[in-house]
């Protein structure tokens, strides 16, 4: 979406005002981000709060996750430039507001002239920057503002929060398990939920440390890189080499032209079929096959990949890739390698990678043996370390279906909860303890240990003195009395950042570009300490409260519960 400048809300002049802020943030990105993309509720509280006079109470809501994802100790936290966008052009439209009076017939007139008239001027986001590693019950933004208005930012926030930070997870989980040298590909729209799953999908998986995309569409909206290969069917629509009529390929350098690429695969098939080093590894080759691939190199002489799944692909499939590849290599051009998308992959990478080797010495071709093996079917976490664990060749993974559905788990569960009214700190009880909320506004901070690494999270009442370098600071556990450390921190950092000042003239943070983000998620992977990391019984990260909040957290729970009686 182009940026649609006229119906961005500035708050009353702080943008002419001060140089230093950042451009206007666009529209949303899916034009389907509107104030109606809510549920009722948040609408019939508002029209309530409105009918008792209480609207423009002062509001601080928390958006927060309960627990890690994936059966892990670590969360990527994305979506906050959206929820920017959405805020900063927060504005009911006529049409809008005529379907909510057909919607809330009961309500009066007044209510709808108040929809009107609102906008975010008067709403302040503070949030932990995207692409930061995250824990439960730390916010990872802090909406303050009229309660009506808040209230209404509940279910687009937790929307546009919910999905992409679990997808990023997801995709850097993939990152993890799959190392730095390897390539990642995001192959998912096909199976995505929906477009917008499709296009969520594949730019937080970007940010989550995939090297590109097949989703065109998502090249052209972020800038992601587009990848792809063939599919089966191009294989298989070819029937004989004598479908190929156009034959002439021009050498890489444009020094000259092979009249007769065709016939020149065909010798280089036969020279590898007589090779010493490669007899009895194959016979007959698929000719169809054969004709597909020469075809494609025809048509991308620079970029020739081809699928080698569909017939056979030791007998067939490697060998005739190989008879192309050589063809394009005596005309100067480099193959790129193969994709396989079947059978046991640590076999079939392996033994395609030693029949490259094979081809390498044979006929001295520089590097030949190095040729990428792209591998995709059904791929996930689990698959990939246990590929990892078997020893294979592959060298870029394409990765679909469990990775945009986030199949091994569905959501993540933020909620985003009202912790102080009017000055007035809240909670919200549970029997549930995970569920009880953590009242008061709040600042966070990350603090390091000499290591460098972060060793916990803490959450301080918003006039307690911040936590200083080489002071020892007491981090409780919010509701465990027994769990208790001292820290004494070697770097802090201050979690919350504001992104929407609205008309306060605070300085709002700069939206960095996506590369900004996906850098800043890898650099936060590395600094975990490797045991929060690991897949199998990760150690968990400590997020605590100051002792002052502690002691405030349980006395505002003794003065909300009410006290059973037993009879
Ligand atoms: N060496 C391996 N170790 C563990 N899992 C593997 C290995 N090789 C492949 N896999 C996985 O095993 C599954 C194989 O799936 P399945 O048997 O349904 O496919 P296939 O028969 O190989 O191919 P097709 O898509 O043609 O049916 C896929 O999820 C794939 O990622
Ligand atoms: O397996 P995923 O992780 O979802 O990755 C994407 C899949 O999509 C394509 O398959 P296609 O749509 O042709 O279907 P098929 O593999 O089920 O035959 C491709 O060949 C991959 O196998
Ligand atoms: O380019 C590919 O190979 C591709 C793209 C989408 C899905 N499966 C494969
Ligand atoms: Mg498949």
């Amino acid at each position: 979406m182009e940026p649609d400048s006229e119906s961005i809300a500035v708050p009353n002049g702080s943008i002419e005002e001060d140089r230093r802020s950042p451009p206007p943030p666009p529209m949303p990105t899916n034009p389907m981000v509107t104030p109606l993309l809510a549920d009722l509720y948040q609408f019939t509280m508002a029209y309530a709060y409105w009918k008792a006079g209480k609207h423009l109470d002062r509001a601080v809501f928390d958006l927060y996750f309960r627990k890690n994802p994936f059966g892990g100790e670590y969360t990527i936290f994305g979506g906050l430039e959206e929820c920017i966008r959405f805020v900063a052009n927060f504005k009911l439209k006529e049409e809008e507001i005529s379907f909510l009076r057909s919607a809330m017939p009961t309500c009066e007139d007044g209510f709808f002239d108040y929809l009107r008239s609102i906008d975010c001027s008067d709403v302040e986001v503070y949030a932990i920057p995207e692409g930061s590693v995250v824990f439960p019950k730390i916010p990872l933004m802090r909406i303050e503002g009229p309660v009506a208005v808040v209230q209404l930012l509940e279910t687009p926030f937790l929307c546009l929060v919910n999905y992409a930070s679990l997808v990023t997870t997801n995709a850097a989980r993939h990152r993890l398990v799959a190392g730095k040298s390897k390539t990642l590909l995001e192959f998912g729209l096909r199976r995505a939920q929906g477009p917008d799953g499709g296009i969520s999908a594949s730019r937080y998986c970007y940010m989550g440390g995939f090297d590109a995309t097949s989703n065109v569409e998502a090249g052209r909206l972020f800038g992601i890189p587009l990848r792809g290969t063939h599919s089966h069917a191009f294989v298989s629509s070819y029937m004989s080499l004598d479908e190929i009529i156009d034959k002439a390929l021009l050498s890489h350098d444009g020094s000259s032209t092979c009249e007769d690429f065709v016939t020149l695969v065909q010798n280089w098939l036969n020279k590898i079929q007589r090779a010493k080093s490669l007899h009895g590894v194959f016979g007959e080759t698929n000719q169809s096959e054969l004709a597909a691939f020469t075809s494609y190199a025809l048509a991308f002489p620079k970029n020739f990949l081809a699928l080698v799944d569909t017939y056979d692909v030791i007998r067939s499939g490697v060998p005739n890739f190989c008879a192309v590849a050589l063809s394009l290599n005596d005309l100067g051009y480099k193959a790129i390698g193969i994709r396989l998308d079947s059978g046991d992959l640590a076999y079939l990478s392996t033994e395609a990678r030693k029949f490259f080797q094979s081809i390498e010495e044979e006929f001295d071709v520089f590097d030949f043996g190095k040729m990428n093996i792209t591998a995709s079917n059904d791929l996930n976490e689990e698959t990939i370390d246990a590929l990892n664990k078997q020893g294979h060749e592959v060298d870029a993974f394409g990765i679909g279906t469990y990775l945009v559905t986030c199949y091994a788990q569905a959501a993540l569960g933020c909620v985003f909860k009202l912790v102080e009214i009017n000055n007035q700190p809240r909670i919200k009880l549970s029997e549930d303890v995970t569920k009880v909320s953590i009242p008061c506004k709040k600042r966070c901070y990350r603090l390091y240990g000499k290591e460098g690494y972060p060793l916990v999270d803490i959450m301080t009442g918003e006039n307690e003195p911040a936590p200083k370098i080489g002071e020892r600071i007491l981090c409780r556990h919010p509701f465990t009395e027994s769990k208790r450390a001292y820290v004494v921190p070697q770097h802090i950092e201050e979690l919350l950042k504001c992104y929407w000042p609205g008309n306060s003239h605070k300085t709002r943070e700069e939206l960095p570009p996506i590369g900004k983000i996906r850098k800043r998620c890898m650099q936060h992977l590395d600094q975990m300490r490797p045991d929060h990391m690991r897949r199998l019984n990760p150690t968990p990260y400590k997020v605590s409260v100051s002792a002052k909040l502690y002691d405030f957290i349980h006395f505002l729970w003794l003065s909300e519960a009410p006290v059973g009686e037993l009879q």
